[in-house]
C-alpha cells in the first residue's frame, strides 16, 4: 500500500491559534490562554494518511482520551477536510479513531464550562461549518466506528455516507442528560437515517442505542467485530467507489438539499440560541454535575 502523510495542522502549536469563523471568511486569532485542556498535543490529535492506489484518505482521530471535540480539534478536522477536498486525486475518506473503545465522546464538555462569549461563539460556528463540510463533501465518507459514538460523535458519523460499527458499543444523542438540546441540523441528519419517531423518543430520553439496535434502525450500516471495522470500511469504500463520483455526489446533494437549506436559513438563530443558553447558571450547574458524575464513576 502506498501511503503518503499530509503535512497538515500546525496552527494549534503556535502562540496564536488561527481559527476560521467560516470557510469563506478571514480567520481570527485567539490568545493561547483560551486553549482547552488536552492530553494529546494538537500535532498528535489528527493523523491523515493517503493511499494513492485506492485514492482514499484515512482521517485518524487521536485526541486522547475520548476524541472530545474541542475548538482546536474541530478546526483541525475542518482544515484537513478542506485539504482533502482540494486534493484532486482523493475520492474518499475513512474516519477512524485511535482512542480505545471510543470513536468520539462528542463535544469536549470543557468548551461549555464557564466559557468566554467570544470563544463560545467561534466554537459553535466552527462546529456548524465542520458539519456542513462533512455533510456536503464531494468525497465519499465512511465512518469506522470502533467504539462509543456519542452526541457530537454521532454528528460526525451521521454526516458520513456509510457507517461500519463494532458490536457492544453505544451510539446516539444523549444531550438531554447534560441538560442541553441537540441542534436541529444534527437532529435532522439522524432523522434522515432512522425516521421521525425513533429520533423523537431517543432524543427526548437521551437514549443511546446499542450497536445492534443501531444496525436494525439504520443508524449504522454494518456491525462487524472490532478488529475488522477498518478493513470492512476499506472494502465498503472500494465498493462505493465503483459508482461514478459525480453521479454519486449529485445524488447525495439531491437527497440532502432540504436539510442543508434548513441549516443555512437557521444557522444564525441556532448560534444565538447556543451562546445565550450555555452560560445560563442552571445549565452550568447541570454540566458541572455531569462532568463530576463522569469522574466519580471510576
Ligand atoms: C442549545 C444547544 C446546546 C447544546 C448542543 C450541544 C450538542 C452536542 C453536545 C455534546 O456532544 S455533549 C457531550 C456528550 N457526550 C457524553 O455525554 C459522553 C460522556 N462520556 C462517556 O460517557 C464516557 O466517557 C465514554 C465515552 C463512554 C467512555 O467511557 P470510558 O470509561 O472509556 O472513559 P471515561 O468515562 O473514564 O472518560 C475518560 C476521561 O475523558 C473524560 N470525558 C469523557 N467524555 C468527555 C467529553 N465529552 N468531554 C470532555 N471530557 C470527557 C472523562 O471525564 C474522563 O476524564 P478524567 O480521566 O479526567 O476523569
Amino acid at each position: 500500500m502506498t501511503m503518503r502523510s499530509f503535512g497538515l495542522i500546525r496552527q494549534c502549536c503556535n502562540a496564536l491559534v488561527r481559527v476560521p469563523l467560516a470557510r469563506e471568511k478571514s480567520p481570527v486569532s485567539l490568545p493561547i490562554s483560551h486553549l482547552s485542556r488536552s492530553l494529546t498535543t494538537a500535532a498528535e490529535a489528527l493523523k491523515i494518511t493517503y493511499d494513492e492506489k485506492s485514492e482514499v484518505a484515512t482521517m485518524h482521530l487521536c485526541r486522547k482520551p475520548v476524541n472530545g471535540l474541542s475548538l482546536e480539534f474541530i478546526t483541525q478536522i475542518s482544515i484537513a477536510l478542506e485539504k482533502l477536498e482540494n486534493e484532486r486525486s482523493c475520492r474518499g475518506v475513512i474516519i477512524s479513531s485511535g482512542c480505545d473503545n471510543v470513536f468520539c465522546a462528542g463535544l469536549d464538555i470543557n468548551e461549555m464550562l464557564r466559557p468566554t462569549p467570544e470563544r463560545l461563539e467561534i466554537f459553535w460556528k466552527t462546529l456548524q461549518d465542520m458539519w456542513l463540510q462533512l455533510f456536503t463533501t464531494r468525497l465519499m465518507t465512511v465512518a469506522a466506528i470502533t467504539g462509543h459514538c456519542i452526541a457530537g460523535g454521532c454528528l460526525i458519523s451521521s454526516a458520513c455516507d456509510h457507517r461500519v460499527m463494532a458490536p457492544n458499543f453505544k451510539i446516539g444523542l444523549n444531550e438531554v442528560k447534560l441538560g442541553i438540546v441537540a441542534p436541529f441540523w444534527l437532529v435532522d441528519s439522524v432523522k434522515n437515517l432512522i425516521g421521525y419517531r425513533q429520533t423523537e423518543w431517543s432524543l427526548m430520553k437521551g437514549h443511546l442505542f446499542s450497536s445492534e439496535d443501531a444496525l436494525r434502525l439504520g443508524l449504522v450500516d454494518k456491525v462487524v467485530p472490532q478488529d475488522q471495522v477498518v478493513l470492512q470500511a476499506e472494502a465498503d469504500m472500494a465498493e462505493w467507489l465503483q459508482v461514478p463520483d459525480s453521479a454519486r455526489h449529485l445524488s447525495k446533494t439531491l437527497m440532502r438539499r432540504d436539510t442543508v437549506v434548513r441549516f443555512r436559513s437557521g444557522r444564525e438563530a441556532d448560534l444565538k440560541t447556543f451562546v445565550n443558553y450555555i452560560p445560563k447558571e442552571s445549565i452550568q450547574k447541570t454540566l458541572h454535575s455531569y462532568v463530576e458524575s463522569l469522574k466519580s464513576k471510576k
